[in-house]
């Protein structure tokens, strides 16, 4: 791979990260994610912002792309470190035995991460917000953005050049051929729509409340790119991806889009078989439905449409007097991802004695759901538990359509 070439003086060097492993240890990744560094050279100085960890053969593809860059024989007189996640910041003592003279500029609370993480105290300078660092003829302004993602987060805007490095702010899963969104295959279009939402909700969901701050803020900065470290280059409509994650952040509050997320898991059929009584009710109202089957399905892709819809229906059996473990797992997620206030149902069997709905009664509390109701039944459901469901999926739906 080459260089990417953003505008004079200003690149990106990136690696492709394959489909085997999962990012942060527990989200799949099956189109591959990407790593991005960026190097702005002005005409004195050479800054790179933020790093990449040795992961799929990473190092080596941001290093040939480098020395194509002939940095190795001009130097780097800066490291911008925006954030510490290790995907951004594994190449750290690399880099150090490689640059020793770099000054490594970075937010105040990133300083003892550096330590801790790296053991480097050495050429560590915090930055403030709205500092400047002038490279001749290019300045870089750093941006407080705490907590998009980690409480040390900061951004950088090549004044000049208008571009905003975001690190995670505005990025995607999936790996792209080219650098711009302008350059996407039509196929890519479709891929990033899915893996832009998918990587908001598995990764930034429960900082929304930072997100929509740190918009704000960034009203100042006028943009002509957005370039993030996962994904691609927002050249065309750079405007698109920040109201796009503004989108997002605020499903936090809602409104959210008039959808219904079904998750259900079952052992022998029983739970299953209110599923099709429950679509057929929000098909009655025009809703559109996503049925997910736990844990056929990562719950990386529940957090993805539960986030945006405005229902959530849940359905499980009892399993050794709780829930059956699968979606608990799940609940667990969704509310450590500040899934709140969905319009819900819950439905599924059980055996003898149940335990599942008073366990999920505690997930109502936690998430503030708004529970229209539940069905529960011992072993088969009957034609009269069916018709419930079909009924109340259909007040649900109509509860949706009027949020
Ligand atoms: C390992 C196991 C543990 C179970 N524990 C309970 C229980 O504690 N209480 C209960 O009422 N039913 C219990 N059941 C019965 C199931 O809830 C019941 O078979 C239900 O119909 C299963 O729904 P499904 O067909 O959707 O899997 C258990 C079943 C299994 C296999």
């Amino acid at each position: 791979m080459k260089p990417d070439k953003l505008t004079n003086g200003v690149y990106r060097v990136s690696a492709k990260i394959g489909t085997r492993d999962l990012f942060e240890g527990i989200w799949p990744i099956p189109n591959g994610v990407m790593l991005n560094t960026y190097i702005v050279q002005g005409t004195e100085k050479t800054a790179l912002i933020d790093l990449v960890k040795d992961w799929d053969g990473a190092l080596k593809a941001v290093d040939e792309q480098l020395s194509d860059l002939k940095l190795n024989d001009s130097g780097v007189d800066y490291l911008i470190i925006n954030h510490m996640e290790p995907d951004h910041t594994g190449a750290m003592n690399a880099f150090v035995s490689k640059y020793p003279n770099a000054e490594i500029l970075c937010s105040e609370k990133a300083v003892p991460l550096i330590k801790s993480f790296y053991k480097i105290e050495k050429n560590v300078r915090s930055v403030k917000d709205g500092e400047t660092v002038d490279l001749g003829g290019k300045t870089l302004k750093f941006i407080m953005t705490p907590n998009i993602h980690w409480p040390e987060t900061m951004m950088t805007c090549a004044e000049e050049d208008q571009i905003l490095f975001s690190c995670d702010a505005f990025g995607s899963f999936g790996r792209y051929e080219k650098c711009f969104d302008d350059e996407l295959t039509e196929e890519e279009k479709v891929l990033i729509l899915g893996e832009t939402e998918r990587y908001y909700a598995n990764i930034v969901s429960s900082f929304s409340s930072f997100v929509i701050r740190g918009i704000a803020k960034l009203a100042e900065c006028p943009l002509t790119m957005v370039a993030p470290s996962h994904g691609v280059v927002w050249r065309k409509e750079p405007q698109k991806i920040v109201d796009w994650y503004l989108r997002l952040a605020k499903y936090s509050q809602g409104p959210r889009e008039k959808e219904v997320t079904l998750v259900w898991s079952s052992m022998y059929g029983n739970t299953a078989a209110l599923v099709p009584s429950l679509v057929a009710g929000l098909e009655s109202e025009n809703v559109l439905v996503h049925v997910i089957e736990i844990p056929k399905v990562h719950e990386s892709f529940v957090l993805e449409k539960a986030w945006r819809s405005e229902g959530l229906i849940v359905g499980m059996p009892t399993y050794e007097y709780k829930m059956f473990p699968p979606m608990y797992h799940v609940l667990d997620i969704l509310e450590r991802s500040h899934v709140t206030g969905r319009k819900t149902i819950r439905f599924g069997s059980f055996g003898w004695s149940g335990g599942a709905q008073k366990q999920f009664s505690e997930f109502v509390e936690s998430m503030k759901l708004d529970v229209i109701g539940c069905v529960e039944y011992q072993g088969a459901p009957s034609e009269e538990d069916k018709q419930k469901a079909y009924e109340m999926a259909k007040s649900l739906a109509q509860a949706v359509l009027l949020a």
